[in-house]
């Protein structure tokens, strides 16, 4: 992997009075697995949209090794993203799914198959996605994110509804992709979950990076990151 960093300087959305993410700075370095974490609310999904160019900032950038994600010459080979599983048709296989996006992305056709085998969806590949469990989609959107072999993963809430192999599988493959040079953001609130995959922490609550740095600084003092979390964050993060 070619080693790929995220810069997110001066970030800025509004909602009409709702400022949902304000002036955000963070980084995500390849090699490192990176944390986005803030309570409900906070402004992470509006932070991963403006990121992969599906809504517009107010002011400020996202870019992946200096490019935004709407210029990068082929977004879907330098980012995988998975933000939400309920995109799929119910009555497609999640192996026609696939090549539709292997098409679409212009992949060679292996990697689905390939894919499949990564994500280990082979025996459910078949069936229709309408009679999957909310962990087979997550391994399908996985799946997908994966088709241009990218070096960036951009990953909303990718455990929810894992069983416990699941999340070792997932946390295994997160760290192996960030070994080989991948960069990967994750939001999540499995805090203790994250406390064993993440390497970096950036906090977000109410619109306003409140810490960013590494897991070993976070919890420094013996803290757990829910600890962390919990010291550093507001109650109440809807607005
Ligand atoms: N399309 C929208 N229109 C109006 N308000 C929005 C819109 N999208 C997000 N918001 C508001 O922006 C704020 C940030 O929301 P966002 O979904 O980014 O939070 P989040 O950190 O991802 O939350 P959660 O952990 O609950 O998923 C919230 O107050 C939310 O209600």
């Amino acid at each position: 992997m070619t080693g790929v960093a995220i810069r997110v300087e001066n970030l800025t959305k509004r909602f009409g009075t709702i400022d949902a993410v304000v002036d955000a700075r963070f980084t995500a370095e390849s090699g490192r697995v990176t944390g986005f974490l803030g309570p409900n609310g906070a402004g992470k999904s509006t932070t991963l949209r403006m990121l992969l160019g599906l809504i517009r900032p107010d002011a400020g950038t996202a870019l992946f090794d200096g490019v935004p994600y709407m210029d990068l010459p082929a977004p879907t080979r330098t980012v995988g993203a998975v933000l939400d599983i309920g995109s799929a048709h119910p009555a497609t296989t999640a192996r026609a799914h696939l090549r539709t996006y292997c098409v679409l992305g212009g992949h060679p056709s292996e990697r689905v198959d390939e894919v499949i085998e990564t994500v280990e969806l082979d025996r459910f590949a078949d069936r229709r996605i309408g009679g999957y469990s909310t962990g087979m989609k997550q391994r399908l959107s996985l799946a997908t994110a994966l088709l241009g072999d990218p070096d960036v993963l951009v990953l909303d809430e990718p455990s929810n509804g894992l069983d416990p192999s699941g999340i070792v599988w997932l946390r295994t493959f997160l760290r192996n992709f960030a070994a080989a040079g991948g960069t990967v953001l994750i939001s999540s609130h499995a805090l203790g979950e994250l406390q064993n995959s993440i390497d970096d922490v950036v906090l977000i609550d109410h619109g306003r990076i409140a810490w960013t740095g590494a897991l070993s600084e976070l919890t420094t003092a013996g803290d757990t990151l829910e600890e962390a979390f919990l010291r550093l964050t507001t109650r109440a993060g809807v607005q």
